[in-house]
């Protein structure tokens, strides 16, 4: 295990590259911050009727990012003090200059904190994302690829294995805070499939049909990310690769379209409703819930501003009793590696020696962070001159056993 462990905490280090601020002009982290915030307060206040004081609060977040430094959260929000703390580095300075990792984090916190979400008052609980969570559950693409899974119903167990894997990867691009650059929708360049690592071999070979352990998924995006992962789940459970699954979601709203209870309860019903093979897995899936074959978790540091190197000792343990944990989507990646300007060809296996078991990232491409690449592959892709580190157009299934 080389020097880089130990190298995704917030904090700089010698000999580490850069940690990801907001502060490079044209920089992908910049763009989050400068544009799509704006843009999703300007959503969040379209989508609901706020009363004044939620609506000053939006208007005062906003301005704040653009012109202020960053402000702590109200007097009444419940965890004032552990943000205090957590932002001690960064409150009272501006936005641009924090980690990426902790001013988006606390952005979504922000946000909750405008509308009201924990406060006492009607607005109390109210999910700022559920219209944009809701729109894309009744639309026609998850009716299409709720459709789709009857053609699964007659192929072999592992052409099955190998299809829900890859819909659980790609379902990952379909998220509600993505907006990819002009061009995001092409085809794939600079490797044939899309894929710029594919250890999906490694993954089965630690999950052999009949293995029966327990695998711990951390979940990413709701909708049409988390149908496909539940589709996954249930295929692990019904051919033996795990005989429980834990399944890891986010105890409240954050980064718009991030799986909460609330989320799984929608798309368990929306699976089960559906005609055909769909509503079959749906009704599977109740049953494993109801028979705690798959459980559910919500941990608060999923919702944290840290890497997973700083997970608590309970997580830790949790995780490290299981064969395995899958975790979902370019957030959980930059956690888990850490959110720093790594050189592409850095080693997935030494950034991930600290987690307790084995790993397997399932992810598309939305943000610079990447490491494991193979030399050849790295060059191709920059060779390429397009933005394939950021635009959603390419995937990787890395593990380390
Ligand atoms: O974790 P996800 O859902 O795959 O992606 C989340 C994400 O794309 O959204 C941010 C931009 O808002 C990126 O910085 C971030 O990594």
């Amino acid at each position: 295990m080389g020097d880089t462990r130990a190298a995704s905490g917030t904090g700089q280090g010698p000999g580490l590259p850069p940690v990801i601020t907001c502060r490079e002009p044209g920089s992908f982290a910049r763009g989050v911050m400068a544009e799509r915030h704006p843009a999703l307060i300007e959503q969040v206040r379209e989508a609901f009727p706020y009363g004044p004081q939620q609506l000053r609060a939006l208007d005062a977040l906003l301005h704040e990012i653009a012109h202020g430094v960053v402000e702590p959260l109200g007097h009444g929000s419940p965890d004032r003090d552990l943000w205090l703390e957590w932002g001690r580095e960064h409150i009272g300075r501006p936005w641009f200059d924090a980690p990426f990792l902790w001013a988006e984090s606390y952005f979504y916190r922000r946000l909750l904190d405008a509308v009201g979400y924990f406060g006492e008052g009607p607005w109390q609980g109210i999910d700022p994302f559920a219209p944009f969570k809701r729109a894309e559950l009744s639309g026609d693409t998850v009716e299409e690829e709720l459709r789709a899974l009857d053609d699964l119903a007659v192929v072999t167990a592992a052409e099955r294995a190998s299809a829900l894997l890859d819909a659980s990867l790609w379902g990952n691009r379909a998220d509600l805070g993505f907006r990819g650059p002009a061009g995001a929708g092409e085809p794939a360049s600079g490797t044939a499939s899309g894929l710029v690592a594919d250890d999906r071999a490694v993954l089965w070979g630690i999950l052999p049909p009949g293995a029966r352990g327990t695998v711990a998924v951390i979940a990413d995006n709701t909708g049409r990310e988390l149908i496909p992962d539940l589709v996954l789940v249930d295929h692990l459970l019904l051919h033996g690769h795990a005989d429980r699954v834990v399944l890891h979601v986010k105890p409240g709203p954050y980064f718009v379209s991030d799986a909460m209870t609330a989320d799984v309860v929608d798309c368990v019903r929306r699976l089960g409703q559906a005609p055909g093979e769909a509503g079959v897995i749906g009704g599977r899936i109740r049953e494993a819930m109801g028979a705690g074959r798959l459980d559910l978790r919500a941990h608060a540091f999923f919702c944290a501003p840290f890497p997973y190197e700083r997970m608590p000792d309970d997580l830790r343990a949790e995780l490290g009793s299981g064969s395995l944990t899958i975790l979902k989507g370019d957030l959980n990646y930059r956690r888990l590696v850490g959110d720093r300007l790594w050189p592409g060809t850095t080693s997935f296996a030494d950034l991930t020696a600290y987690f307790p078991g084995p790993v397997a990232a399932l992810r598309t491409l939305k943000s610079d962070v990447v490491v494991g690449l193979d030399p050849g592959v790295l060059e191709g892709l920059e060779r390429s001159g397009r933005a394939w580190r950021t635009s959603g157009t390419h995937a990787l299934v890395q593990v380390r056993p």
